[in-house]
């Protein structure tokens, strides 16, 4: 994936400017920054939520956010070539947004039955799988409010894994939780990271979790790559003041 030249801007307030970088294939990158520095409109575009102003998007070294004319130029992407590309990413958000009124098993197969029209017994048994895989093997015919936010959220990652994303994107997954039920939703994760080649985009105040998981960190600032590196570096030893004095005011809030 690949952000080249992007700008995004809301009214007079340019929110992304000239954003150039690259996430591999497999590679789990986490951003970091203050609040308000561009991190959650990097998910949104790639949820194809927002369009870009100007620059273009790369998936899989096809363009994202726009489409080729038959004479190979690039164009804006239209709404049909949207709902394709989007199919290749999964989201998992603060707020769980399950579908309140369906039982766990069947959250979780909506999609890949409806959208991309998987046979239901195939469907089923994935989704158990996934079910087994975020601990809750037992739950699969609970409703959603019969569930803790952290089992909720377990839902949710093994719904977007289940339409067998090849990015997914994390934006404060733990955020609305209470504090006892994030260790479980984190080691979720630890584990989908450990257990798949998913390439992962990952916002999150959890700086250990950032630090067990990515293979990069990138620390933004007003919608620019301040530095970038290993989490090893970049929480054990950042060179820019921009992101010590970030990192000193996270371990402050705690
Ligand atoms: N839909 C919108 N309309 C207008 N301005 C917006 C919109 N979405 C985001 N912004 C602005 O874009 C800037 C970047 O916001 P963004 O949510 O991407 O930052 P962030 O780094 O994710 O912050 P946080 O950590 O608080 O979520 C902010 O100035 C915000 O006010």
């Amino acid at each position: 994936m690949k952000f080249d030249q992007v700008v995004k801007r809301f009214g007079s307030n340019t929110v992304l400017d000239h954003l150039d970088f690259s996430v591999d294939r497999g590679e789990r990158v986490t951003l970091i920054g203050p609040s308000g520095s561009g991190k959650t409109t990097i998910l949104r575009l790639l949820m194809t939520l927002e369009k870009v102003n100007d620059g273009v998007i790369w998936v899989d070294d096809e363009p994202f956010s726009h489409m080729r004319t038959p004479g190979g130029q690039l164009r804006p992407a239209n709404e049909k070539h949207l709902s394709a590309i989007r199919r290749k990413i999964g989201m998992v958000f603060q707020q769980f947004n399950l579908f309140p009124n369906m039982r766990v098993l069947q959250n979780i197969t909506e999609a890949p039955i409806h959208v991309l029209g998987q046979d239901r017994a195939k469907a089923e048994a994935r989704a158990r799988e996934l079910l087994e895989m975020v601990g809750l093997g037992d739950r699969a015919d609970a409703h959603p409010s019969q569930l803790s936010g952290g089992q909720q959220q377990r839902v949710a990652i093994a719904r977007a894994l289940a339409m067998d994303p090849e990015i997914l994107l994390l934006d404060e997954v733990t955020s609305a939780l209470d504090p006892e039920l994030v260790a479980d939703v984190l080691n979720v994760l630890r584990d989908v990271a450990r257990e798949t080649d998913i390439t992962m985009l990952i916002v999150t105040h959890e700086m250990q979790f950032a630090r067990d998981v990515s293979h990069r960190v990138l620390m933004f600032d007003h919608g620019r790559i301040v530095e970038s590196g290993p989490p090893d570096q970049i929480f054990g030893n950042p060179t820019e003041e921009r992101t010590q004095r970030f990192l000193r005011a996270v371990l402050e809030e705690r």
